[in-house]
């Protein structure tokens, strides 16, 4: 039953130790809602920031997750390798453009509302 909990954690411990992209999600993730919190954001808008910022850490787990099972699999240069690994890393990139959107959606005409 413990063991639900504690290989997802070290898993949690892993990606905090080894994966700096994993820590600077974090980070951002942490001044989104410190931006956030400075705005009076409605319900549905604070559901889209979380939406946001938890499909970019998952989709950087993922990646991560891909980069380690390669990593195993081959330590040679190989084509498939390559492919897993920049695919996975797009998945990533989209994540973070969605979550950019929804960032503009939101702040960009509260600060226009602060500077008017
Ligand atoms: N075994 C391999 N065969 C072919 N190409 C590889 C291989 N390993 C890595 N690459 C290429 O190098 C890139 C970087 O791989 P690497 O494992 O260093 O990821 P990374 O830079 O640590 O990624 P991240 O910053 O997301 O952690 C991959 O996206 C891929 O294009």
């Amino acid at each position: 039953m413990m063991k639900r909990f504690v290989y997802p954690l070290q898993g949690f411990m892993t990606l905090l130790k080894k994966d700096r992209n994993f820590v600077l999600h974090l980070l951002t993730a942490v001044l989104v809602i410190i931006a956030g919190s400075c705005f009076d954001l409605t319900k549905v808008e604070w559901l889209f920031i979380i939406i946001a910022i938890f499909s970019v850490l998952f989709m950087e787990v993922i990646n991560t997750s891909v980069e380690y099972v390669v990593d195993l699999v081959t330590d040679d240069y190989h084509e498939l390798a390559k492919h897993a690994k920049d695919t996975a890393s797009f998945a990533v990139v989209l994540a973070s453009m969605m979550s950019a959107i929804i960032g503009c959606v939101i702040f960009i005409p509260r600060i226009f509302a602060l500077l008017n």
